[in-house]
């Protein structure tokens, strides 16, 4: 089975979460992109739901298949997030952000009952950092905001370049109008610590570690499909 297939079956499994009325934050990603196709089918079919988007992207491609939209400011509270990742550990905690959509990603999770991860089994690790962790930056002050991250990084023993995020020659811009720095510190043995140390840079607008949020995780493997449950 390719790589597609399988974030296809793992969409597939997450659309069964999905109740009719459901007010439901959208991830953004290939992955994510699989549910929405799937999602739009079933609305076809008559399946009600109010989709939040996660990034222009996915607010794109649901107006395109037809997927019904609000905004976070007129659905504040949702039911259920489903959306992709690019790392996720044993715990469930997980980087993400390798599309640059992290900070709406974050706010929208924060805003659901619930959010279910979906990804192919490349993307379950022991121990977060292969995947160079996504840094959203004020475009401000970005050397300063990079030596205060680098500081943070020291002090936690973990070291390793911050690359500027670039897309055609140019920085890449979020949806938010923010730089993205990738971090490079290779394993991540506490996210948390790194996480706080992060928030106490006065540049950094959000990080790729989203922790404590995800309640289960859709992986699909060549094996099959299986969803691991948080057990915090
Ligand atoms: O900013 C992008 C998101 O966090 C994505 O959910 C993440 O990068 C995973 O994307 P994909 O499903 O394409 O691997």
């Amino acid at each position: 089975m390719d790589a597609r297939a399988l974030k296809i079956e793992a969409a597939r499994v997450a659309l069964g979460y999905v109740e009719d009325g459901a007010r439901l934050g959208i991830g953004t990603g290939s992955t994510a992109e699989e549910f929405v196709r799937l999602l739009a089918e079933k609305v076809a079919g008559g399946l009600k739901v109010i989709g939040v988007p996660t990034s222009e992207r996915t607010a794109a491609l649901c107006v395109e298949l037809g997927v019904p939209l609000s905004t976070l400011d007129e659905t504040p509270e949702l039911d259920l997030t489903i959306d992709g990742a690019d790392e996720i550990d044993p715990q469930l905690s997980l980087i993400k952000g390798g599309g640059g959509a992290l900070l709406r990603e974050k706010i929208v999770a924060a805003a659901s009952s619930k959010m279910i991860v979906i990804a192919d089994q490349s993307k379950m690790v022991e121990t977060l950092g292969k995947f160079p962790l996504p840094i959203e930056v004020n475009k401000f002050g970005l050397k300063a905001t990079e030596l205060a991250i680098a500081a943070v990084a020291t002090e936690l023993g973990l070291s390793g370049p911050l690359t500027l995020r670039m897309t055609n020659g140019t920085p890449f811009v979020t949806d938010g109008g923010h730089f993205i720095l990738d971090a490079s510190f290779g394993r991540i043995p506490d996210p948390r610590a790194l996480s706080n140390g992060l928030f106490a840079v006065p540049g950094v607008v959000e990080h790729g570690l989203f922790l404590g949020l995800a309640q289960a995780a859709i992986i699909a493997s060549a094996d099959g499909v299986r969803t691991v449950h948080a057990t915090r």
